[in-house]
């Protein structure tokens, strides 16, 4: 709803709809209801539309899309009431203008806001195009080039840089009370002519350009939207408000929403964006311990241990959440000292980009504090330690820990696979022990996967979340298994891919395909990237490499199971990735690391099929998508099965945050989902029934597959209920 109330001849227009002001039907309604009043009052020479509470508005009610067509006003029919209101209307926008939110003020005569207000034309991330005249205004007020930018990528600006290109007409300061500011602003504008106020009826200011600037931001979409099609949408959207009067160019618009509301893109990204919402509110299944009844412990001074790659970056990203006194603790001096530079170089990085204040960064750099004895961390509340992955070396660590450090800190390790249980199990108070998997490097990567040990207290758990919510990760919960929830998924991927490679398929087809589904590099490119002797070295470990088989043993099977070694050939011969010359599945070449085919990484793979009499048959992009994903797919449900993840929904969000799994499709579950649960079924069982025991990954998982005997095609938002009454009334 909206709230109405009229000061010295302005009436005040006040959206009322907790927490951030969505524009819902009753909004929307109390909007124009109130503007009518304004209208009618003699009394009234201007209006203002302010949002209560912490923000404007944050755009239309996400939650109502599918009767947003329905309901008189539509956001499409009130910003056009709004704009040809006889009175002048200003915008006094504090928090967000996002979205329809946006929309609206670009539909007032003025707008206003706080030097803290956030503007932004989101709708892309949520796969729509503002399709309540944003399209079409904005260019309108700030040309084709800026709207592009904005409306393509859907990033959040400053309410100064909204100043600079013309969208605010005057800032207050972030202490300033936005209506008292708005109102007398709305008084002084009083009397003054509304032509050229009224955006729909301006010029486009840089439209003879157009094509050579809808030709750039092309390229770039391309690239960094990889399959995604609301943003070429919204480029085809803002190019025909250069090119077409307003009223047409609606028209345009209108019909590129219609196309993107209820896409399989647009659901998929709507259900991330709750996602990353309903993540906060973990549970551990079947204890009824979640976040609503648990409180984490107070934590003000953290101590990290190791400054290598992963250390390092989780110091920056305690830093950056604020933590005032972090300890970090490397015995080797060379790391240690390289460590503290980088940490400082980045902060002085983020000093001169202006995303963090000169004061910010001395308070940072202060809060550093080098320790060189595990009895310096005695009153630490919560220990991060971030050696090599190796078992004993953590262990040792660990010991120490347990002996040192009071009895309610929180001991967290950061391992990307290994046993939480066995570490724990080293210290007196296995309770207090938790892991804590970081994605590198850590500072940048959004994720994090806190691994709750069978022995972590709940309020350990619950420090461990909180603290990830804090450094601004997306935190998701899950349990002790061997790789987690990400790794023990994404092998499977990269095991598949290579049997593919041995059966008919080159790299860069694979990749390609994997491209087009919207992967931004394919399975192969991302192990040059990352190093080929990080899965080499896991493999060592379980005694699976080429060099580690005796004489005579059979090159494609290890421990009785299907094997493909030819990424051992790879690490063996020394293509480690880029960082080996550039040489890896593939050559890169030149300043640019330009990506090419290298011929002996294609005579290997010739040479090994010869060798074990593989006749090589044509596998075609179908076939590349359904080997690469089902797999993955299949071992998602064992996880939700075993109640290692909660729900589909973190699964989701560990591979699209720390897989690159394409947004738009909402990951590997709610691809599931949308595929449909009886086909994968049916390619997975087709799977099985051809490779049988050797090939365990393709095993189709229990839950799958009740829930298809039992439910057919149920909702991805019923699977784990459905499961839990099923597996109930077996027993
Ligand atoms: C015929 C014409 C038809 C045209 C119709 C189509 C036009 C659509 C135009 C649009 O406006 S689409 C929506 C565009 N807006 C957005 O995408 C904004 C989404 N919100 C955010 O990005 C963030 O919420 C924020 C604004 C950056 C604020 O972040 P903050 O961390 O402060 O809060 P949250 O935890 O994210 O949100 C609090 C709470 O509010 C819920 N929520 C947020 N935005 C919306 C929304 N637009 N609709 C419904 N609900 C929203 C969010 O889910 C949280 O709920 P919870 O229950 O507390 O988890």
């Amino acid at each position: 709803m909206a709230n109405y109330s009229v000061r010295n001849q302005v009436a005040i227009i006040s959206l009322c709809s907790p927490p951030v002001n969505a524009l819902s039907s009753d909004v929307r309604r109390g909007i124009l209801d109130s503007l009518k009043k304004a209208e009618q009052d003699v009394k009234v020479a201007a209006i203002v539309i302010c949002g209560e509470g912490r923000t404007f508005c944050v755009g239309a009610d996400i939650t109502e899309f599918k009767s947003e067509f329905k309901t008189f006003p539509n956001l499409f029919e009130l910003v056009d009431i709004l704009e040809s209101s006889p009175k002048p209307i200003v915008a006094a926008i504090h928090g967000h203008a996002f979205g329809g939110g946006l929309e609206v003020a670009l539909a007032c005569h003025y707008r206003v806001a706080l030097s803290s207000a956030k503007l932004a034309l989101p709708e892309v991330k949520l796969g729509i195009l503002p399709g309540a005249g944003g399209t079409q205004r904005l260019p309108r007020l700030i040309g084709i080039d800026s709207s592009m930018q904005w409306i393509a990528f859907g990033d959040e600006y400053s309410a100064q840089i909204a100043a600079n290109i013309g969208i605010i007409d005057r800032i207050f300061p972030s202490n300033a009370d936005i209506l008292e500011s708005a109102v007398q602003y709305a008084q002084s504008i009083i009397g003054k002519s509304l032509i050229n106020r009224r955006v729909s009826k301006l010029p486009v200011k840089d439209a003879s350009k157009v094509s050579h600037i809808m030709e750039k931001y092309k390229q770039i979409v391309g690239k960094k939207s990889r399959g995604a099609i609301a943003p070429m949408v919204c480029l085809e959207a803002i190019k025909h408000a250069a090119l077409l009067p307003y009223v047409e160019g609606m028209k345009k618009e209108r019909m590129g929403i219609e196309a993107l509301m209820g896409s399989d893109q647009s659901k998929s990204l709507i259900y991330m964006f709750f996602a990353e919402r309903q993540v906060r509110n973990w549970t551990i299944p079947g204890t009824g311990i979640n976040s609503k009844n648990t409180k984490p412990i107070k934590v003000e001074k953290v101590a990290v241990i190791g400054l290598g790659t992963m250390g390092r970056g989780i110091v920056l990203s305690l830093l950056k959440a604020g933590i005032k006194h972090v300890s970090v603790m490397e015995l080797n001096k060379t790391a240690r000292e390289n460590g503290l530079l980088f940490i400082k170089n980045i902060l002085e990085g983020y000093a001169a980009r202006g995303t963090i204040s000169e004061t910010q960064k001395r308070s940072m750099v202060d809060a550093l504090k080098p320790v060189s004895n595990f009895e310096m961390l005695k009153d630490t509340d919560l220990v991060i330690e971030a050696v090599f992955e190796s078992m004993s070396i953590k262990k040792d660590i660990f010991a120490k820990l347990g002996q040192v450090c009071k009895p309610s800190a929180v001991l967290a390790t950061n391992t990307s696979a290994l046993d939480v249980d066995e570490i724990a199990m080293v210290t007196p108070k296995p309770k207090q022990v938790v892991g804590m998997h970081f994605f590198a490097p850590a500072h940048v990567m959004k994720l994090l996967e806190n691994v709750r040990g069978s022995k972590s207290s709940p309020q350990v758990i619950a420090t461990a979340m909180n603290m990830g919510q804090r450094m601004g990760k997306v935190t998701v919960l899950v349990g002790n298994c061997h790789g987690f929830v990400g790794n023990r998924m994404f092998r499977h991927y990269t095991v598949e891919t290579d049997f593919m490679l041995e059966e008919g398929a080159y790299p860069e087809q694979v990749d390609t395909v994997l491209k087009k589904f919207g992967f931004a590099m394919g399975r192969y490119q991302v192990g040059d990237l990352s190093g080929n002797d990080i899965g080499y070295r896991m493999r060592t470990k379980f005694e699976m490499t080429n060099k580690q088989q005796p004489p005579g043993a059979p090159e494609r099977e290890r421990h009785g199971v299907r094997y493909c070694p030819l990424a051992d050939f790879l690490v063996e011969s020394g293509r480690l990735g880029y960082k080996s010359d550039g040489k890896g599945w593939f050559r890169y070449l030149g300043k640019n690391r330009e990506l090419t085919v290298d011929n002996e990484v294609t005579s290997m793979i010739d040479s090994y099929r010869r060798r074990n009499k593989i006749v090589p048959r044509k596998i075609n992009g179908e076939e590349i998508i359904e080997r690469a994903l089902y797999p993955l797919i299949n071992e998602g449900f064992k996880i939700l099965e075993e109640g290692i993840a909660s729900n589909p929904m973190e699964i989701d969000l560990i591979l699209v945050h720390g897989y690159a799994w394409p947004r738009h499709t909402g990951g590997p579950m709610f691809y599931a989902h949308l595929i449909g649960l009886p086909k994968i079924l049916r390619v997975i069982e087709r799977h099985w029934n051809n490779a049988g025991l050797r090939e365990p990954h393709w095993e189709p998982s229990k839950m799958l597959v009740r829930l298809v005997k039992n439910h057919g095609n149920p909702d991805i938002m019923s699977w784990t209920t459905l499961e839990r009454e099923t597996v109930r009334s077996a027993l």
